[in-house]
């Protein structure tokens, strides 16, 4: 028997799951995308990273949390029945105030992450939904809530509060930021093999379907463009980034939209598939003829320009940047567009090794790094300290 750490990353209609031995070292994941629809599907990989056969499966096999992981494991198993399952870690959107170290999963916990739900409708309610799955499925087998908050708790005052009256920050409105499980892996592989930089001052850009970009001083998240909810900063996939809160008051007030309109028009609707009409994926609109598929990449990487310099601004300067997510890891376009123009603070491009993908790509004083993430490895890591394994 092979005992492995198993991880979960629920989302609202995606399922990522991750095999670890416990050396850390990769056996498997398994991908399940469009949860919950007829086209749901499933992905599987080897510890290489090399495509998997999947069983034949139906649309009921991905109609739930429960049913997808199920399914999951079950394809795992056909190929693996070796295993034993020690623990499971999850990614969990909101830790609130209290939740900035991973934590054993209880009772107790679960109530308190539940009354999360409201700070974060389109992830907490599945990040919880895959812990209670997993409980289901792996009975008596220990759970690790793992919070992508974590990572921001100690931003300085300034760049935890709005400008609202006192009481709705002690009622929670604070800028949590997000994305904490891929920074920790990234602020880590700086530890261990540039600890120089990563002693100063690091700008790191997560751009995925979901971006969100960190001020990160000597490995201490300083300011991030994520704030109160997942919608806030960058442009994203589906989500409208930074906004003048006057529009949600014009499209209430003029358009007569309630919340959950408006809610579904910023996460859902709005962001790359919003303005370019074509796709919310950037190879897509790489790809894309349409004068509206370029705008909206343009509008991206402007974004991405405008709040690298301001969280530099935020630490007095910068040292470092670094590239991660599926963007950040593979678009040298986008890249290349972001950097454009940032030569007055240090950044320049070396344009073959930015179209070669490799990790260092810069030329000027600010070191350039493109780092692929693994906020899978953090979570097993954190599953297994917190267990003592
Ligand atoms: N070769 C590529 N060129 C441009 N964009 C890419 C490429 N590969 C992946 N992407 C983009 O990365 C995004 C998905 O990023 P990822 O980090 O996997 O998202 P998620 O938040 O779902 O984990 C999509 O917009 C996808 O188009
Ligand atoms: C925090 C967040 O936006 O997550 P994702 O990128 O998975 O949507
Ligand atoms: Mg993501």
């Amino acid at each position: 028997m092979t005992r492995a750490i198993l991880t979960l990353n629920a989302g609202s209609s995606s399922l990522k799951l991750g095999l670890f031995d416990e050396a850390l070292a990769p056996l498997a994941t398994a991908h399940v995308d469009r949860l919950g629809a007829p086209e749901g599907s499933l992905n599987l990989k080897d510890a290489e990273g090399k495509a998997m056969p999947v069983p034949h499966l139906g649309p009921d096999d991905f109609a739930t949390h429960t049913l997808a992981l199920r399914s999951a494991l079950g394809a795992f198993r056909t190929d693996m029945p070796e295993l034993e399952i020690v623990a499971i870690g999850h990614r969990i959107v909101h830790g609130g105030t209290a939740h900035a170290e991973p934590e054993k999963v209880t009772d107790v916990l679960m109530d308190h992450l539940e009354r999360l739900n409201p700070f974060a409708p389109l992830h907490q309610p599945h990040n919880l939904a895959g812990v209670r799955a997993a409980i289901e499925a792996f009975p008596g087998v220990p759970n690790v809530a793992c919070f992508d908050t974590a990572f921001h708790r100690g931003h300085p005052f300034v760049d935890d509060t709005y400008a609202l009256p006192r009481h709705y920050y002690e009622k929670g409105v604070r800028r949590y930021g997000f994305h904490g499980l891929s920074y920790t892996y990234i602020d880590g592989v700086l530890a261990a093999e540039e600890p120089e930089l990563r002693a100063g001052r690091v700008v790191i850009a997560h751009l995925g379907s979901g971006a969100s970009i960190c001020a990160v001083h000597n490995g201490q998240s300083i300011s991030c463009t994520m704030g109160f909810s997942t919608l806030s900063g960058l442009p994203m996939g589906t989500r409208a980034g930074e906004l003048d809160a006057g529009v949600v008051l014009y499209l209430m007030d003029q358009e007569k939209m309630n919340a959950e309109d408006i809610t579904e028009l910023l996460f859902k609707r709005s962001g790359l598939i919003g303005m370019s009409g074509v796709s919310n994926d950037m190879r897509t609109l790489e790809a894309s003829k349409s004068p509206h598929a370029a705008e909206a990449i343009d509008y991206f990487c402007h974004r991405v320009k405008r709040e690298i310099a301001s969280l530099a601004a935020a630490m007095g300067g910068m040292d470092a940047l670094v590239f991660c997510g599926g963007v950040g890891e593979n678009s040298s376009h986008v890249r290349a567009a972001v950097c454009e123009g940032l030569d007055w603070a240090g950044i320049t491009l070396d344009q073959t090794a930015n179209l070669a993908h490799a990790r260092e790509i810069s030329t000027g004083r600010v070191a350039v790094r493109v780092i692929p993430t693994n906020e899978e490895v953090v979570i097993a890591r954190a599953a297994k300290d917190a267990l003592h394994i």
